[in-house]
């Protein structure tokens, strides 16, 4: 085996629900307090990693994050044991109290940005957790997964993991959503291109008017100097603030990379054109530009359907597969413009959708649920062995889902505190099942 590229999903956690709480992600506002179906949105994601453990890749998963984070509640000024803590902020403070209870680390785009050994100076993998500051409950996310993150690569001559970067929205970083890289292969030296929504400390460039840009130029600027990568190798390039505004919180709701291949829409960047030199550049090989036109897909298409929050995988040298939502296949100019792109010349010959749309619904499709490791073989056998996934990890997860998960959620019901006692016993039942000991603060 040669190097390849490894897809850790995140788990959907007991508590998923519907509360409305992303500004700029226009199916999360739309969805807000709609029931959900927490087991289904479970089993949903965890077919897709069986789907692509079967397609014959290398499959991760990783835990979700203890929810509700009772300690942010208590910190925040609410009191008594757990039941009258839920109770209190159900009747004083309800958005927080979803946000409290939010499954949003399912998004493992969002967990970290990794900079594979190819790329780094001292040949470790880097791992920086993302500290979300732009949304507070996604804020709340970052040191437990570090934890996991530790506890998953756990191996200090292989991999190497810092702090997340200052908790404030000058240092917004959302992880690898707005990271994508190119290369010939997994495990050589590849191109870094970091996708940034504004600069903080410079008021006079461009910039959203409507909605929040998440991430920041000196966030993945951080980032690159943390990893120890090449500047040769990295490239920076800004996003249309209007597609922001029309609802592209994340680059990779936009765009998508893998090996030589760049799938986006034409209004994905500001100045295409010099990125897409710099890109030929340093690339030296031949690079494949997969361009979706506007007159074939709006960028309204492209939000609604997630034509990019694909992912793209190699099956081989020479042949990728896109895995899209379903929404891809309902939507006919999407549909007929996914058909075209697998007849044009170029490595994408296959398309394979999948439903997840209990996720969808609040603005996550398969490229979200996934966070991407670049591994040698060396580096596929330092993982914690029981997080990558096949049949026995498969049958195991999906009792465990059905032993704890509910099959549906609303609001009124963030205020039980039985609720609170099956995602804890859940959480410390999987903590054993995927062996990587105490991560959350509940088990400290
Ligand atoms: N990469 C996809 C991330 C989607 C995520 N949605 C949410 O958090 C919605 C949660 C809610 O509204 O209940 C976000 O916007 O960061």
């Amino acid at each position: 085996m040669s190097s390849i590229e490894a897809n850790f999903d995140g788990l959907v956690g007991p508590t998923h629900n519907y509360a409305g709480l992303s500004e700029g992600n226009v199916a999360s506002l739309n969805n807000a307090q709609s029931i959900s179906s927490p087991k289904k949105a479970a089993k949903q994601g965890l077919a897709k990693m069986k789907a692509l453990h079967d397609m014959g890749f290398v499959q991760g998963v990783l835990a979700p994050q203890a929810r509700p984070d009772i300690g942010v509640l208590r910190r925040v000024g609410f009191g008594g044991n757990d039941q009258q803590v839920l109770e209190k902020a159900y009747k004083h403070a309800p958005v927080l109290l979803s946000a409290c209870f939010s499954a949003s680390s399912m998004w493992t785009a969002n967990a970290a940005t990794v900079s594979p050994s190819g790329d780094t100076q001292d040949g470790k993998i880097h791992f920086t957790p993302a500290n979300l500051t732009n949304k507070f409950h996604r804020s709340i996310e970052p040191k437990t997964t570090g934890n996991i993150l530790k506890a998953v690569f756990n191996d200090e001559a292989t991999f190497s993991h810092h702090e997340h970067l200052p908790e404030n929205d000058h240092f917004g970083d959302e992880g690898a959503a707005n990271h994508t890289r190119l290369c010939q292969d997994y495990g050589k030296q590849g191109i870094e291109i970091f996708t940034f929504g504004r600069y903080a400390f410079n008021r006079s460039m461009p910039k959203p008017t409507i909605f929040p840009a998440r991430q920041t130029k000196e966030a993945s600027e951080a980032i690159a100097r943390l990893h120890q990568l090449n500047e040769k190798n990295t490239v920076y390039v800004q996003q249309n603030p209007d597609v922001i505004d029309q609802g592209v919180f994340h680059n990779d709701v936009i765009a998508v990379g893998n090996r030589n291949v760049l799938f986006y829409h034409e209004q994905a960047f500001l100045n295409t054109d010099q990125f897409k030199q710099q890109l030929q550049e340093r690339f030296e090989e031949q690079l494949y530009f997969v361009e979706a036109p506007t007159e074939q897909v709006s960028v309204e298409d492209c939000v609604s359907s997630y034509l990019f929050n694909t992912q793209l995988v190699s099956h081989n040298d020479n042949e990728m597969s896109i895995i899209a939502p379903m929404h891809c296949k309902e939507n006919e100019a999407v549909y007929r413009y996914l058909q075209s792109v697998v007849q044009a010349d170029n490595p994408i010959s296959n398309v394979h959708y999948f439903d997840v749309n209990e996720s969808m619904k609040n603005g996550g499709g398969p490229a979200c649920l996934r966070l991407r490791v670049a591994l040698t073989e060396n580096e596929v056998n330092a993982v914690n062995p029981q997080c990558l996934l096949n049949d026995d990890l498969f049958n195991r997860l999906n009792q465990w889902i059905d032993k704890y998960y509910r099959d549906q959620l609303a609001f009124s019901d963030l205020k039980d505190g039985n609720l609170l006692k099956e995602s804890y016993d859940a959480l410390d039942e999987l903590t054993k099942i995927l062996n990587i000991g105490n991560v959350y603060s509940f088990q400290q």
